[in-house]
């Protein structure tokens, strides 16, 4: 029922060692590493991730940056007095004691949370509300931890520490009008939760309170993150989705993980007297859905805050060091780079498959977060601003300097063609390939398989030849849950369990809708600066995705020079991302009503604007006619994402995007309605053009 861990002091206020009960569920992570501490082994056996991360990926200095300085922050919630430091580490807290906001003691928070302070880092451009850890001495700190059986607290699905979400409530219904006017006053900040065991599992539930009550602070979800130092275990995997797994639990969906992607500083070399450099390895989670909000910080050898901030930084500059001498070589540089993110992605993957494999209930929740490894990927590439005038301007954020970082857009594309390529989009060949080769498996069964989900189904995921044209196939997932789509569809079509199609098309169409958010925001951007964050969390924070995966089976003859493997049609979406095989055929019309080639290019998706965007921009940008031809006898195979407004949107172009001086050329309507406009006219079916958004609510075209 108990166990027996060995702990270093919370706070690093007190140097020995001593010993603390902890019950099962709300193990503190002291995950031991290498061997450099020989203290309860059973407990790292216990825990399933005693050895688990020898093999994980090297994490990036960019990425690791924030912790040692975020560490400094939670040791200063210590001090008493900031600007008269007791308990300063190394070359002190770095922080300025008139951005303090307000520092809340025990007193204050009448025992129910650990002492927390609110700081406005003008210099990182963040707010931070930092939670220190358990204090020993305070049994009312002992309360909070223990308050919590097995399945006791439910939150959004999953189960949760009982006693941590209530100090989470209680923080949160304290400080969110102090938040939110410090949103309101610096709209560009990252709102972050931080806090150091104990006070780990406060902010990673408070993180989940803020990101459902965003509307009570004002603020974007991708702007709020968390890292919870050496977390307890908080809550149960599918909201946790964490890699460290108890495989022998993991079926008990009441169970509760330590959330996020998780860092352990690791000691490089075993059974040595003295310290050794200590690297960084880290891993995503399996769902990746709170890889952008909570971040965990496992320490290997020692539990403290002041160790985990000393060895933090201590590995930080390590791989500063190691980052400048790579980067003399560019090239170098970016395939360490890509390696690293195709050992995050392999890890991530063999995450996924475990949790799979064990049929985890409810761990295939639907992910709209992104991953890291993308962003290391495009945000070293080097190809932000060359050739792209479209950022040169546009740079005045953080996050918006990421995302410049990532594609290479030209604003004239999204504005006379509707159509652009991106690169540097972070999926990678491989996972296309997966797919493909899933794909074609599945369009070669039997005419009778398929349409066991075909029009007349139930299902009706898959739309048969002679529809659309008779060359033409597709198979379509729907979000937000794409594991769920496909499996529903793989059960019918397969007679065995083959959990490797859902899972690969889960990957896909999660990186797919995080790259649209993404995308979308730089086509408001492209409207003009700052419409992003005018309109994207007001406008589209309710989009949604589909996948529609396209067979274009060989024209046996070609009685002209090609065939149409899909008709002239614009897309109802608000964007298309669109991942073409090498075969080619797609065609774009231009004003001038000729039909341009939109070749394939290795390693390029093609994005394209559709017919609720030129609504919406109110003709700024253009939903483009396109179609497929077929010029070659030879099988195509495409994927084509779409993102949409939720079915209840009223699309309206705002007065911003219309620009004084400008008539407004559609009528305000409902998303659903236009589509039911299209399903309904024959012409207009599966895309068809004849019938599109101009002649449903163009106000013109109604004189
Ligand atoms: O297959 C392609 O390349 C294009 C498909 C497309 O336009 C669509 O699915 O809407
Ligand atoms: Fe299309």
């Amino acid at each position: 029922m108990w166990q027996l861990h060995s702990c270093y002091p919370f706070g690093g206020l007190v140097r020995q060692p001593i010993y603390v009960y902890l019950s099962k569920e709300i193990n503190i992570n002291v995950i031991r590493h290498d061997g450099s501490n020989n203290a309860t082994p059973n407990l790292y056996k216990r825990l399933g991730a005693g050895y688990e991360s020898e093999n994980w990926g090297l994490a990036t200095a960019q990425e690791f940056e924030p912790v040692p300085r975020i560490c400094r922050l939670i040791l200063a919630v210590y001090e008493d007095d900031v600007r008269n430091p007791q308990w300063a580490p190394e070359g002190g807290y770095g922080i300025n004691p008139d951005w303090v906001i307000l520092r809340k003691d025990y007193g204050d928070n009448q025992g129910r949370v650990t002492p927390y302070m609110i700081y406005l880092d003008h210099d990182h451009a963040e707010i931070i509300l930092a939670v220190s850890g358990l204090n020993l001495a305070k049994e009312s700190d002992y309360v909070v931890l223990l308050d919590n059986k097995l399945g006791q607290a439910e939150f959004h699905g999953g189960y949760v520490h009982n006693g941590l979400l209530k100090a989470a409530g209680w923080v949160f219904d304290a400080e969110y009008e102090v938040l939110r006017k410090l949103v309101a006053e610096n709209p560009t900040y990252m709102l972050i939760f931080t806090g150091h065991s104990l006070g780990a599992g406060v902010v990673a539930l408070l993180t989940m309170l803020a990101v459902h009550n965003r509307d009570k602070l004002g603020i974007p979800r991708n702007k709020i993150r968390c890292f919870a130092i050496a977390s307890p275990r908080c809550m149960s995997l599918n909201l946790a989705d964490t890699c460290t797994l108890e495989e022998k639990k993991l079926r008990d969906p009441r169970r509760l993980y330590a959330p996020g992607r998780l860092y352990h500083i690791v000691e490089r070399k075993p059974f040595r007297l003295g310290r050794f450099p200590p690297v960084v390895r880290t891993a995503v989670p399996v769902d990746g859905r709170f890889e952008h909000l909570v971040l965990s910080c496992n320490a290997t050898s020692d539990h403290a805050i002041i160790w985990i901030e000393r060895e933090s930084r201590r590995a930080l500059s390590l791989m500063r060091d190691r980052d400048d001498h790579m980067e003399i070589p560019a090239k170098q540089r970016m395939e360490r780079h890509e390696s690293i993110a195709r050992e995050h992605s392999e890890e991530y993957h063999a995450a996924l498959q475990r949790a799979v494999a064990l049929d985890i209930p409810q761990a295939y929740s639907p992910s709209s977060y992104g991953t890291f490894h993308e962003i290391d990927v495009g945000e070293d590439s080097g190809r932000s601003s060359e050739g792209s005038s479209f950022f040169h301007k546009k740079r005045t954020q953080s996050w918006n300097e990421f995302v410049g970082r990532l594609f290479d857009v030209d604003d004239s594309a999204c504005k006379d063609w509707g159509f652009f390529h991106i690169i540097n989009h972070g999926i990678s060949k491989d996972l296309c390939s997966q797919i493909h080769y899933l794909s074609k498996y599945l369009f070669s069964l039997p005419s009778e398989a398929k349409l066991k989900l075909g029009p007349f189904s139930s299902i009706k995921s898959y739309t048969p030849h002679f529809i659309a044209s008779p060359f033409f196939e597709s198979l379509r997932i729907n979000g937000p849950n794409f594991y769920v789509s496909a499996k529903s569809s793989e059960e019918i079509l397969f007679d065995k369990h083959n959990s490797r199609f859902s899972e690969t098309l889960q990957e896909y169409c999660s990186k797919m809708a995080d790259l649209s958010e993404k995308i979308l925001k730089l086509v408001l951007m492209s409207l003009e600066d700052g419409f992003d964050t005018l309109f994207y969390d007001s406008e589209f924070n309710k989009c949604h995705g589909y996948l529609r995966i396209n067979n274009y089976s060989a024209p046996e003859r070609l009685e002209e020079d090609q065939v149409e493997g899909l008709g002239m049609h614009t897309d109802m979406s608000c964007i298309t991302i669109l991942y073409q095989d090498e075969i080619g055929g797609l065609q774009v019309k231009s004003h001038e009503g000729k039909w341009i080639d939109i070749n394939p290019s290795e390693g390029t998706l093609v994005v394209n604007i559709g017919d609720m965007m030129q609504a919406w921009s109110n003709d700024k940008l253009r939903s483009s006619e396109h179609r497929v031809v077929l010029k070659q006898p030879l099988n195509r195979f495409s994927l084509a994402f779409f993102w949409c407004f939720e079915d209840e949107k009223v699309v309206m172009a705002p007065d911003e995007v219309i620009g004084e001086g400008n008539k407004r050329v559609y009528n305000p309507f409902v998303c659903s309605e236009y589509l039911k406009f299209r399903e309904n006219n024959q012409r207009g079916r599966f895309e068809k053009v004849g019938y599109t958004v101009k002649d449903f609510a163009g106000i013109r075209s109604q004189l």
